[in-house]
């Protein structure tokens, strides 16, 4: 699988409110992402525009991959909320997606990622009997059986003690790697430690943040690690924490 880098181009905009304006953003293949920004910004806007979802907000440009082949094929999303079916076991929640496209299931492969994300006992348990990292990880290996070139997350950390958290980020930087990764974050902290590139939407545009040197996922206790992470907290504190639209 060769993932492309993508081209977001254009001004976003919400009826007659501009969201973001002027930007020209280019998000390298096989890396991760990282999106921040206040709440209403159009985040969440931005990652169901490129893949090719309903949208409330309109785009006045382009999102392209950069080989030129179409995006939305090429697409897996994961969102905060887990999504799983509360009627369905964690490996037909895996393979719901498959079989609502009317593909034959392989459950061999459910259960395969389930055993690499460490659920290979709880292959048969409903969502209802499972902790919320649990069901994150039911939700990242439903990710992972789509095989999608381009994974898009929608802070899908962001419900999870600090702990599970931490152990879902390394998980996921271990299974996505070679994936052209999008994250859309709040947290500065999850920003620096999983970020190759990271950048901060607001409604005047899109600007890169500074990171450390280090390849990510980053030590949290790292001196480079702590710094960057205060340096982002300090730029996210001069902007305003919401954006009415
Ligand atoms: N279904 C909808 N109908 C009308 N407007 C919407 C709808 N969904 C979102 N919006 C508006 O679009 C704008 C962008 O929303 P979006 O969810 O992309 O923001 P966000 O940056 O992801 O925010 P948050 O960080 O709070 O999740 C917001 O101002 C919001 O009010």
């Amino acid at each position: 699988m060769t993932a492309p880098a993508l081209h977001l181009a254009g001004r976003l905009h919400s009826g007659e409110t501009t969201l973001i304006d002027a930007f020209d953003l280019k998000l390298p293949a096989e890396q991760w992402s990282v999106l921040l920004g206040p709440s209403g910004v159009g985040k969440t806007t931005l990652l169901r525009l490129i893949a090719a979802l309903p949208s409330a907000a309109r785009l006045e440009g382009d999102i392209t991959a950069c080989d030129g082949a179409p995006i939305a094929s090429r697409v897996t999303m994961m969102a905060q909320d887990d999504q799983l079916l509360p009627w369905a076991s964690a490996v037909d929640n895996v393979t719901i997606c498959a079989r609502l496209r009317g593909e034959r299931p392989r459950p061999d492969r459910a259960k395969a990622l389930l055993a690499e994300v460490g659920l290979a006992d709880l292959a048969a348990r409903k969502p209802s009997h499972l902790s919320a990292g649990q069901r994150q990880r039911v939700a990242l290996s439903r990710a992972l059986y789509e095989d999608r070139a381009i994974v898009l997350l929608d802070e899908p950390f962001s419900a999870l003690d600090a702990m599970t958290r931490h152990t879902m980020q390394d998980l996921a930087a271990r299974l996505l790697a070679g994936r052209t990764v999008v994250l859309i974050t709040h947290d500065p902290a999850e920003a620096i430690r999983l970020a190759d590139f990271a950048w901060i939407l607001t409604r005047a545009g899109i600007t890169p943040c500074d990171l450390p040197c280090s390849s990510p996922p980053r030590a949290p206790e790292a001196t480079a690690t702590i710094a960057a992470q205060a340096a982002l907290l300090q730029r996210m504190r001069l902007i305003p924490a919401t954006v009415a639209s």
